[in-house]
């Protein structure tokens, strides 16, 4: 079903006190936010009382084979459900916010909507987003695995305190941030003062736009963490889509989590592109656009990794590249060190 007959979840996560509430405070006021249903999955945070307030408890379940990222969220798949019973009773709302812990891997709750045959059919994820305290942010990510896993799932970053943190230290942040995921569009927000638009997807494409920045070869040093690298790619001709399917699916199977994010703009012969974007192994509906972004007809894939070497993913496409239909090139490569 197509998304525009669906309700769109916006995910906010971040490190505890990183400014999550102050944001979400700050922009369920705005009246274009009147109708959203925000669930927070901690006690204790209420005050957004004039909204749909759900509280759910940290439980988690594991399914059968499943990995972490596949935990589902009972908790959250009972919440979402029930916001249903609520619309059906009149009481409408337009948008869902889910506000997550600062401990918490976003990867279970997108599992849980994404998978799930009644909340697939009736939302989507449509924007995930993560605040990052500029002050304390290198701190974050280098004491926080949970924050590496909320920025690389991340399509906005969220940079607060940019107020009270001097200006080299702010620029030291985001370029770990760009590190870690080198397609992540980086909002800097002081005291929750963002506009609406924040929450939503980016209107004409995804937060792939860095990618298009960066034309010239790049080979970076990852300074801060031994096991998170990520590695890009850009394709001259149009790819064959249910090969592409087909060797995507088969690096996902074999390497499960260690692939954390793949994201991708793909020319495959049709008007406008396909949108790629995946958390481990839960790939989101892929998404067709009419037309380019700005003229811009090349596709881009990326992927962010833990513990496994770029050059593998180098190496897989390399072999499958006939399939393919098409030559790529190396856009971009952040080594550990
Ligand atoms: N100076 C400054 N302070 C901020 C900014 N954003 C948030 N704060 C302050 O940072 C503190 C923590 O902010 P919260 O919004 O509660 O952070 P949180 O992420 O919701 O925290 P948890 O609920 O504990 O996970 C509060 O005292 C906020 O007023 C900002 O941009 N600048």
């Amino acid at each position: 079903m197509n998304n525009i007959y669906k309700t769109p979840i916006t995910v906010v996560t971040g490190c505890l006190g990183s400014g999550k509430t102050t944001l979400l405070r700050k922009l369920l006021k705005k009246p274009e936010l009147e109708k959203t249903a925000v669930i927070v999955n901690e006690f204790g945070q209420v005050g957004l009382d004039h909204h749909l307030l759900r509280k759910t408890d940290e439980t988690t379940i594991l399914l059968k084979g499943g990995c972490i990222c596949c935990n589902n969220r009972e908790d959250l798949e009972n919440e979402l459900k029930s916001l249903l019973n609520l619309d059906q009773k009149q009481e409408k709302f337009n948008r869902v916010i889910i506000e997550t812990t600062g401990m918490a891997d976003p990867a279970p709750i997108l599992f849980t909507v994404l998978t799930n045959p009644i909340l697939q059919h009736h939302f989507y994820i449509e924007c995930v987003i993560t605040t990052v305290d500029a002050k304390n942010g290198l701190l974050h990510i280098k004491n926080n695995p949970e924050l590496l896993k909320q920025v690389t799932v991340a399509d906005k970053i969220i940079l607060t305190k940019t107020d009270i943190t001097p200006p080299n230290q702010k620029e030291g942040v985001i370029e770990q941030l760009r590190i870690i995921n080198p397609a992540v569009d980086i909002i800097e927000v002081v005291n929750g003062d963002a506009d609406v638009g924040i929450i939503e997807a980016n209107s004409n494409r995804p937060s792939i736009d860095s990618m298009f920045e960066k034309k010239d070869k790049k080979i970076n040093k990852n300074h801060y963490s031994s096991d998170i690298q990520s590695i890009s790619f850009t394709f001259n001709k149009p790819l064959d889509w249910t090969a592409f399917g087909l060797w995507l699916s088969a690096l996902l199977h074999a390497n499960g989590e260690n692939i954390m994010r793949v994201k991708g703009l793909l020319d495959v012969g049709e008007k406008g592109p396909i949108v790629l974007n995946g958390v481990q192994h839960i790939i989101h509906p892929p998404d067709h656009l009419n037309e380019w972004p700005e003229g811009e007809k090349q596709s881009h894939l990326i992927f962010i990794l833990r513990v496994i070497d770029p050059d593998s993913i180098y190496k897989s496409l390399k072999t499958f590249q006939n399939f393919l239909g098409s030559d790529f090139e190396l856009l971009e490569l952040n080594k550990a060190l």
